[in-house]
């Protein structure tokens, strides 16, 4: 905990996936702030002295037996409070309104209307984008309460307490893809917590050498290197920290691209000093995964694979203690409860979730509570190249989990070539930059075509791509129909055993980016 004399926001964890987008939202904004379990009780927050207090979202439904909830008495301390989503429902409800299952359910971009004028709100127009994902909605606010604003499905979209100071949105600020969302927070620190907004960030990379230094004294480290960014911008970091006692191990797992294993070498010689171990693990990964379909499986048999490919080669060095890997924040938070909270998981990231009890080493992460958009920052600052910075992020997991269901030698292939076919199409378009990521989907299941007069019974190739800065939430991106015509239009006639392309429109959430 910070002393008292740092002005701070606390945020509740009711298990959001974005409790940390809330974090760096309010620290983006210059006032500290830290995530605490919804368990902390009035009296201890009493003693930390907060300006002011978020409850976050969370998978739970309030009215549900087991609901996480918090200390009541916290309404009454003075600091002003903030719902989103599970938090306003949660707050409402302890301030005597009704919160049911929404007959409509809202996922993803959603317009909302603001009714009136108040300071939570300000400089803000009529009319908003807000990004959604909800199933719960309040339904009934007692007459002390005065509604904000609304959508088409829910009454209460922000509401404000007219005695208390509990504002409450049913929204997630917090997200890119709201795009005021920042103003929101903005307001509920300077304007309802009056906070002066003196504190700043240290400079990252600084602070960053100076604990992994302190972390591995005069240890040896091995970092899984991918040729993603994070993992390149984690070796960067290292390398600056502790020179040659790093040592490199890029891992072929025969889940990777066309031609991607002799990229990530070429780049590495290129761009790095540090020792570089490359291990042809092909055969031990697609045995331990053959007949293998359910897709947590799958991530963790490559977690642990990864984990013993890493010892193995470790052993050729003399004396390393230390694991590195490029992990990020949401690795963390889709992966494990966070705060030994309330967090579902959605999927156990190979480098979190997947990892084996057992791991032998000590982790070394220094990118843990880092997003993306951050990363790359950090990636430009350290001098590396705009190609790797830029680099749309690849799964650990790499094809496996493109591949829905078993993987087998031959769809791997198929899959390679329609990937292939994905990108370069993209970047003919000069797309590349504008899309977060892209990629190509394998569905081993069989579709009916007609080829050349002749009926084909062939598999389908879904197209992904997406629009993010933190990967957190996501929209898809309209490629325009001519170099979706064109993928389509190559992949058929170009990949055997393909013969019909579809475009994935979906959001995150619900879904995710990733189809396992
Ligand atoms: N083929 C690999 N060989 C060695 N380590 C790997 C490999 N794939 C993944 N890792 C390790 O797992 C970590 C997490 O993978 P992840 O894909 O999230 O990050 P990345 O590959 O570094 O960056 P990006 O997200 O841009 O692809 C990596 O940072 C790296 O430490
Ligand atoms: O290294 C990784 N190991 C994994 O197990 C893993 N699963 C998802 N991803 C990547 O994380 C981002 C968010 O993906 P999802 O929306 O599918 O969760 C996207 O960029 C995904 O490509 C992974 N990266
Ligand atoms: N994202 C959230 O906080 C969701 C809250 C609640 N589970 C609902 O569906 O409405
Ligand atoms: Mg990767």
């Amino acid at each position: 905990m910070l002393e008292n004399n740092i002005e701070k926001v606390l945020i509740l964890d009711f298990g959001s996936q974005y409790a940390q987008l809330i974090a760096r939202r309010v620290r983006e904004n210059h006032v500290y702030s830290e995530i605490v379990s919804h368990l902390i009780t009035a009296e201890q927050i009493k003693k930390i002295k907060p300006k002011g207090i978020i409850l976050s979202g969370g998978p739970a439904s309030v009215y549900s037996k087991n609901a996480p909830g918090c200390d009541e008495e916290i309404m009454k301390l003075g600091v002003p409070v903030l719902g989103i989503c599970y938090g306003m429902q949660l707050g409402c409800m302890m301030l005597g309104s009704k919160v049911s299952p929404s007959a409509a359910r809202e996922y993803g971009r959603t317009l909302c209307a603001i009714s009136g004028e108040n300071r939570f709100l300000k400089t803000l127009p009529q009319e908003i984008t807000v990004w959604m994902s909800h199933g719960d909605i309040v339904t009934e606010l007692p007459a002390e309460f005065e509604s904000l604003a609304h959508t088409k499905n829910c009454p209460y979209t922000a509401v404000k307490h007219k005695n208390r100071d509990f504002y409450g949105v049913q929204f997630h600020p917090e997200v890119t893809h709201t795009p005021n969302g920042s103003q929101i927070i903005r307001n509920f620190l300077y304007e309802i917590c009056h906070c002066s907004g003196n504190w700043k960030m240290d400079s990252f990379i600084e602070k960053s050498v100076n604990d992994i230094n302190r972390q591995v004294g005069n240890g040896r480290v091995v970092c899984g290197l991918s040729g993603g960014v994070d993992s390149a911008v984690t070796a960067a970091l290292i390398h600056k920290a502790i020179g040659n006692r790093l040592s490199c191990i890029f891992v072929d797992n025969g889940l990777l691209r066309n031609f991607e294993a002799e990229e990530v070498v070429k780049t590495f010689k290129e761009n790095f000093s540090a020792d570089l171990h490359v291990v042809r693990a092909q055969d031990r990964f697609l045995g331990k995964l053959k007949g293998v379909s359910d897709p947590e499986k799958k991530r963790k048999i490559i977690g642990h694979e990864f984990i013993k490919v890493f010892k193995n080669e470790a052993q050729k060095i003399s004396d390393v203690q230390f694991l590195a890997q490029g992990t990020l924040y949401p690795d963390v938070i889709e992966s494990i409860p966070a705060h030994g909270g309330p967090t579902v998981t959605i999927k156990s990231h190979h480098n979190v979730g997947g990892l084996p009890e057992e791991l032998g080493f000590e982790l070394v992460e220094p990118l843990r509570f880092l997003f993306k958009d951050e990363v790359r920052k950090i990636g430009e600052e350290l001098g590396l190249p705009k190609e790797l910075v830029g680099r749309h992020p690849f799964p650990g997991p790499g094809l496996a989990i493109r591949i829905i269901g078993e993987i087998s030698g031959q769809r791997l292939e198929v899959l390679r070539k329609a990937d292939k076919i994905v990108i370069e199409e993209i970047c003919k378009a000069g797309l590349y930059n504008k899309i977060a990521q892209c990629f190509a989907v394998l569905l081993p299941l069989s579709t009916v075509g007609v080829m050349g007069d002749e009926r084909s019974y062939e598999n389908v190739i879904a197209v992904r791509a997406v629009e993010t800065t933190d990967f957190m939430t996501a929209d898809w991106y309209r490629i325009p129909n001519e170099t979706l015509g064109s993928i389509s239009h190559r992949i058929i006639n170009e990949v055997k055993g393909v013969n019909r392309v579809v475009y994935d429109i979906s959001t995150k959430p619900p879904s995710t980016i990733e189809w396992e």
